[in-house]
């Protein structure tokens, strides 16, 4: 369990405001499609503790009342992701006749993602348990029963099948129904991608400070998961807005100010999907090979246009699109020629291999990987002109080939990704057995952000938290959850 100290900042700034600064934001935060106009008012701001208190030991009255008289609240947000299940349990405080302010994040993580138990249901609940005993720990006894508690789940249960999704749904509201804290009959669900998208749009123009001035820059958000990855920001070009489809855009309604985001969620292009779909398999059948009609064994590539160290060659990959004869081998011109080995996902054992290069490594993965991506990715030009956050994945690749801190995160450019991505996979042609997918993952990360537009020199700040609170959909999922709470109180406002 991660826990914020005490002297830990959660400043909004990245650079250091004087301790004690008190940052009041007041957040007016409702989500409405680009359609409806439902204004809704939330207002949250974030400060640092009080010095001298130690997270936990707060004096608290029954009431909710801490010492100093500010009122104090919870909201537990759990995040069903497809790799993980996480509890975030945030505090505020609210000083008398002021904005409740963030003062508090408890996180912690499970693996596997709850769809892993999509055939034994009841195994889920001891996972979820476990969590909501954090949160029990967490949270003061008489704050339990004011405290609202919430899931959402996202790519892992978008991608199973409706009736198994509702039943791992229905356990975990069992569950939920039988702890002390407050749920809803909306405690449960399946959050949609382009929600997914807004929430940590929010939560990272929170952390950062841009909400607070009305009209001042925000800042983009990048994020890779398991099964899906959003991309968001707020155009400030009219051709952007005009130029994207349907489904792109959303309105939120903040400070008093109706924000028009570019917000889009893909299913399927998540870093473990998007190594299923390069590999040539498909979600939940082992050995399945897509193109029935192509060639059962085939040589690694075929050259189109001639060389392939010559400028953008065209290089149609076909053997990682199928399987060795005994119908069960994924091979791919992302691995190692000599690896042969087992990889786990979604609860599925795929057999997987390399395959003897006709050419680098990295040109046939790049190949391979622009052919999955191809026509999938919705490109805008606002992108290179807009700061973008980018976390998870893109995170955890970028410290893994130490391009970033492993524990501070950092900036890079685009480009890096791509000569990292050469590197490893010139690596893995001599080294087989070290991390056989970096050259894969490397490849398709560089390759996606390439396809949303962004150009090799474009710097990204990548981060796994903000001033001590975690960089993800969860804070601003939990500010949309109190707040339509406070709605449906008083339906006036
Ligand atoms: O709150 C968080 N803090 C840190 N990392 C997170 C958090 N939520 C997700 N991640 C990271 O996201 C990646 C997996 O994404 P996830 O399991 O959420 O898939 P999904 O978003 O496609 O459902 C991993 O790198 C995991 O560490
Ligand atoms: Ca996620």
């Amino acid at each position: 369990m991660r826990k914020i100290s005490n002297h830990g900042s959660l400043r909004v700034a990245k650079v250091a405001y004087p301790l004690g600064l008190c940052v009041g934001l007041f957040i007016y935060v409702a989500y409405i499609k680009w359609h409806r106009a439902t204004a809704t008012q939330a207002f949250f701001s974030i400060t640092r503790a009080a010095p001298g208190t130690r997270w936990g030991q707060q004096a608290h009255s029954p009431q909710g009342t801490a010492a100093d008289g500010h009122e104090v609240f919870y909201g537990i947000m759990f995040d069903a992701g497809s790799t993980g299940t996480r509890v975030h349990v945030f505090q505020f405080a609210r000083p008398p006749r002021e904005t409740p302010t963030l003062t508090h994040e408890t996180f912690k993580a499970l693996k596997p993602g709850l769809s892993a138990y999509a055939d034994d249901v009841e195994k889920s609940a001891q996972g979820i348990q476990e969590l909501l005993d954090v949160a029990k720990q967490d949270i003061p006894f008489d704050f339990w029963k004011a405290t609202p508690l919430v899931l959402k789940a996202t790519a892992g249960l978008r991608l199973l099948p409706g009736e198994k999704a509702q039943k791992l749904l229905q356990k975990v509201k069992e569950v939920f129904k039988a702890s002390p804290f407050l749920v809803g009959d909306d405690c449960v669900s399946i959050m949609n991608g382009t929600d997914e998208g807004v929430s940590a749009w929010i939560t990272v123009n929170f952390l950062t400070g841009s909400l607070k001035t009305p009209g001042g820059s925000s800042v983009g958000m990048l994020d890779l998961g398991g099964g899906s990855t959003q991309i968001a920001f707020l155009p400030r070009v009219e051709g952007t807005l005009q130029a994207s489809p349907p489904g792109y855009l959303t309105a939120l309604r903040m400070f008093n100010r109706t924000y028009k985001l570019y917000s889009y969620s893909y299913l399927g292009l998540g870093l473990m999907s998007a190594r299923l779909a390069i590999l040539g398999g498909v979600e939940g059948q082992p050995g399945t090979r897509p193109g029935q009609g192509m060639r059962v064994e085939g040589c690694a590539a075929d050259l189109v246009g001639g060389n392939l160290m010559g400028q953008e060659p065209r290089v149609v990959v076909y053997l990682s699109t199928f399987q060795a004869k005994d119908g069960k081998e994924l091979v791919s011109p992302c691995l190692s020629p000599s690896f042969k080995g087992e990889w786990e996902h979604a609860e599925v054992t795929y057999r997987v291999s390399g395959q003897k290069a006709v050419a680098s490594l990295h040109e046939l993965c790049a190949a391979r990987v622009s052919e999955v991506l191809r026509n999938r990715v919705h490109r805008t030009e606002e992108v290179k002109h807009v700061d973008f956050y980018a976390f998870s994945y893109y995170y955890d690749l970028a410290a893994g080939v130490g391009l970033i801190d492993a524990e501070k995160g950092g900036s890079l450019v685009v480009g890096d990704f791509e000569i990292a991505a050469k590197y490893v996979c010139r690596t893995l042609e001599t080294q087989p057995q070290s991390s056989p997918f970096a050259c894969m993952d490397l490849t398709y990360v560089s390759l996606l952000l390439q396809e949303f537009g962004f150009p090799r020199s474009k710097v990204l700040k990548l981060t796994r938290k903000i001033d001590n609170v975690e960089t993800s959909w969860a804070l601003g999922a939990i500010f949309h959850y109190i707040d339509s709470l406070n709605r449906q109180k008083s339906p006036a406002s």
